[in-house]
């Protein structure tokens, strides 16, 4: 479960965060970020596909790669060894091995793309982003979608170099999306498996069903967009 951190001075966060979620600014330096950035514009990005949408903003998966027709996940090549010390880096922070960290996603947002409502595929459990080049509003409303209200959508600001983390109800009772963000930028998401915390701590009765995915299109990388407001 989530546990208040050192990592979330007050002053930083909106007043209501969705519980589980946690975040901390200037996780990396000014000269890690720009070595990140200059790895990242040599890996292969490419534009993501969910069904027979394309999504606009470019990704490479490492460790795995979700089949949205077959709604399964493939396999995918293993972590590039110039993105294992930022893994380590994440995986100290998170507290957990970074072997644990079994899926990681580059994606790149140009100016102007957003990425949809959805919650991540069900296949893994927590979610560690790094961001990268500029801002991003990362926004979260309760799931599933028809007991939400317009007030009921929380704002948390990420900035460039800073990490957040989606675990509990942040990840399983609430989706998140980014509305289009204004420069360029980038998140390296990180995730565990889900069956490898089973058995290991108390999930507190969070839902987590995987029936209710297939009703609403949730997306770990690729998606387009399922429902804006
Ligand atoms: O760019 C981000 O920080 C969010 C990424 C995200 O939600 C995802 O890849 O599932
Ligand atoms: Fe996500």
């Amino acid at each position: 479960m989530h546990q208040p951190s050192l990592f979330e001075p007050a002053e930083m966060l909106p007043s209501r965060l969705p519980p589980g979620l946690s975040y901390q600014p200037e996780f990396l330096t000014e000269a890690e970020e720009a070595g990140l950035i200059e790895l990242i514009r040599s890996l292969p990005l490419a534009a993501a596909k969910y069904k027979q949408y394309t999504a606009r903003r470019r990704v490479v998966s490492y460790g795995g790669s979700y089949d949205y027709d077959a709604n399964r996940l493939l396999p995918a090549a293993p972590l590039v060894d110039e993105l294992k010390p930022l893994r380590e880096r994440v995986a100290a922070w998170a507290g957990v091995a970074p072997e644990d960290l079994v899926h990681a996603l580059v994606a790149e947002y140009a100016p102007g793309t957003p990425l949809g409502w959805h919650r991540d595929v069900p296949n893994f459990e927590h979610v560690f982003g790094v961001s990268l080049g500029s801002e991003a509003m990362l926004r979260f409303r309760p799931y599933p979608p028809e007991t939400a209200r317009r007030e009921d959508v929380l704002r948390v600001p990420v900035a460039p170099r800073s990490i957040y983390a989606m675990r509990g109800p942040s990840r399983w009772d609430w989706q998140h999306s980014v509305p289009p963000v204004a420069a360029l930028r980038w998140s390296v998401t990180f995730r565990t498996r889900r069956d490898y915390h089973q058995g290991r701590e108390q999930t507190n009765g969070v839902s987590k069903q995987m029936g209710s995915e297939s009703i609403y299109p949730t997306d770990e990388s690729t998606m387009v967009t399922t429902i804006s407001r």
